[in-house]
């Protein structure tokens, strides 16, 4: 396939060969994208039919076509009418040379290799996909020591040690990707992609380690460094380390909550009766008979631009810095009685928080009504970094922010605390930690059974909030309920099914750059937490863990 350099002469010529002696390894299929110094690009395929037995037929090219035609509409869910897997083969060779002819006056010659590797045999035992094929490689040239640069490289990573000077490269077995520094620590001959231009500090290359064995851990470390979040939110959050070699922890990017096993989540649509629902038209923040708001005593918790109102915001943020005042006890704690195994301990209480009632599906009003803030997403630019303080990874915010703005749910895997309490062990065991928050506003309610006091933890399966660290009393952030079409307060606020939600927004305006935090609500002079408790360096003057004088009582965050 050849293409001129201008997009206007460009032609595109798709041919087919097929050769009887293996181009490669067994199994193994390359893609090599060439180009030269007269602003041609060369896209070739190779494969091997070692695996699929000696009666390899080669297709004609239409019968390929149709059928990668099909596999896109079915396997990756296409369906855009005017696509054509020739348009998009087209499409890589101008991608070239629209990033040759952007970055560079003058054209270069160069050509890369994406080869594919198939770990889908990897998956885990829960279900975790394996990664088939190769990710993501944008254009690169070859150099003089025959490694290739990498322009620009959005990457899958893997956070791996050193690697022995033992194994030998081959593209056909695991590939990692590591950062530019930690390329020191690898053999030259095991490093096929390596960026060489200081310029790219910040790309990825691309080390293979044959004969290597990838766990369900690694394929869950495998993170995009331009998009922690594998497209699941509005905005893609880019991750960085500026301060060690070390990669973000494995686990799995979800953008809504999922039950873990036991949980008790019992929405439907007859459980949303009329009352729960408004019947306005346009904007209800503009209403003055909204019967959503009018759950939150007719307050709207929302200016016009989407901002949390000052004044339910100063109220949020000063229940969280009292707990003490607004706290509830509840009379057979969910809590005490996972801890304890029938030996219930006095209830240390629980923070009785304000909510917002956001309106949803059943209501007469759209989607673009100034009561549904949080149901459209993250709509901030944010980071995930590596701090300096000894905290690991953090959450940032790439823009200033006002106060009063949503930066994005806490979503993680709804457990029972009785499920939470076992895990909490055995992660006690293997020196792993818990990110839960309890769903506890209506613990007062009398006696639940096991499966109803829920709680959500986002260690292994989170969205972006999992990174947001702790700070003590003057953190950026407070978190707040969001109710939605779901009147029972046990789940908080349920969204579409299985869903619940707890939002944090704002305290005050938050410059870019920043690191983004909320406060836990830990009591650090409580020894008797299910999980471990941490060392703080929030920095904040108002530490609880330096001072251990001001004694929390809240629970809202047990952090592990
Ligand atoms: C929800 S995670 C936050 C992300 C975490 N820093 C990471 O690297 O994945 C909570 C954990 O971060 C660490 N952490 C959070 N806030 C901290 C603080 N103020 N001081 C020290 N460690 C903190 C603790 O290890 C805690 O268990």
């Amino acid at each position: 396939m050849k293409n001129g350099i201008t997009r206007k002469q460009q032609g595109c010529n798709v041919s087919m060969t097929s050769s009887h002696h293996n181009t490669n390894k067994e199994g193994a299929s390359d893609v090599v994208i060439a180009s030269s110094a007269q602003g041609e690009v060369k896209l070739s395929l190779s494969c091997s039919s070692a695996l699929h037995g000696s009666d390899f037929r080669m297709p004609t090219q239409e019968q390929l076509l149709k059928m990668m035609e099909d596999k896109c509409l079915q396997l990756y869910k296409i369906t855009d009418p005017t696509f054509s897997v020739t348009k998009m083969l087209k499409d890589i060779c101008d991608s070239v040379l629209e990033f040759t002819t952007d970055s560079n006056d003058d054209a270069q010659e160069g050509s890369m290799t994406i080869s594919s590797i198939d770990v889908s045999k990897e998956s885990d035992v829960n279900g975790t996909p394996g990664i088939g094929g190769s990710k993501d490689l944008d254009t690169g040239s070859h150099s003089s020591n025959g490694s290739i640069q990498v322009n620009s490289f959005s990457a899958l990573v893997s956070p791996r040690g050193p690697i022995s000077p033992a194994h030998q490269s081959s593209l056909d077995d695991a590939v990692l990707v590591s950062k530019m520094d930690r390329t020191d620590d690898i053999p030259q001959s095991d490093v096929r992609m390596q960026p060489e231009d200081p310029m790219y500090t910040n790309s990825l290359s691309l080390v293979v380690v044959p004969n290597h064995q990838l766990t369900a851990d690694d394929i869950r470390s495998f993170h995009d460094v331009n998009d922690l979040t594998k497209g699941e939110e509005n905005n893609q959050i880019s991750w960085v380390n500026e301060s060690t070699n070390d990669f973000p922890p494995p686990f799995s990017y979800i953008p809504q909550n999922l039950v873990f096993q036991d949980a008790c989540v019992k929405i439907s649509l007859s459980r949303i009766g009329a009352e729960d629902c408004c019947s306005c038209i346009g904007s209800c923040v503009l209403s003055t008979n909204c019967a959503c708001i009018e759950k939150t005593g007719g307050e709207v918790a929302y200016t016009t631009k989407g901002l949390m109102k000052e004044e339910f915001l100063d109220e949020c943020i000063a229940i969280s810095h009292n707990p003490q005042q607004h706290c509830f006890y509840c009379k057979d704690c969910p809590l005490e009685r996972s801890k304890t195994d029938g030996c219930l301990e006095p209830c240390k209480g629980h923070l009785k928080r304000k909510f917002i009632k956001e309106c949803w599906s059943k209501c007469g009003c759209g989607k673009q009504c100034g009561n549904r803030v949080i149901q459209r997403g993250i709509a901030c630019n944010l980071q995930v970094f590596f701090t300096s303080e000894g905290k690991g990874w953090g959450l940032r915010t790439l823009e200033d922010l006002p106060k009063g703005a949503f930066v994005c749910e806490f979503v993680g895997e709804i457990l029972t605390v009785k499920e939470l309490h076992e895990r909490n062990m055995k992660c006690a065991e293997n020196g792993k930690s818990t990110y839960p928050i309890l769903l506890d506003a209506d613990w007062d309610s009398g006696f639940m059974k096991d499966e109803e006091a829920l709680c959500l933890d986002a260690a292994s399966f989170g969205n972006i909030a999992r990174f947001i660290n702790h700070r003590c009393s003057d953190a950026n952030l407070v978190e707040i309920p969001i109710q939605m079409e779901c009147p029972d307060r046990r789940y908080h606020h349920v969204r579409r099914y299985l869903i619940l939600e707890f939002a944090l927004f704002t305290t005050r305006k938050i410059a870019a750059h920043e690191e983004l935090t909320w406060d836990y609500g830990i009591d650090f002079d409580d020894h008797d937490q299910p999980v471990k408790l941490f060392q703080c360096k929030c920095g904040s003057k108002f530490c609880r863990n330096m001072k251990r004088s001001n004694r929390s009582t809240r629970s809202a965050l047990i952090a592990g």
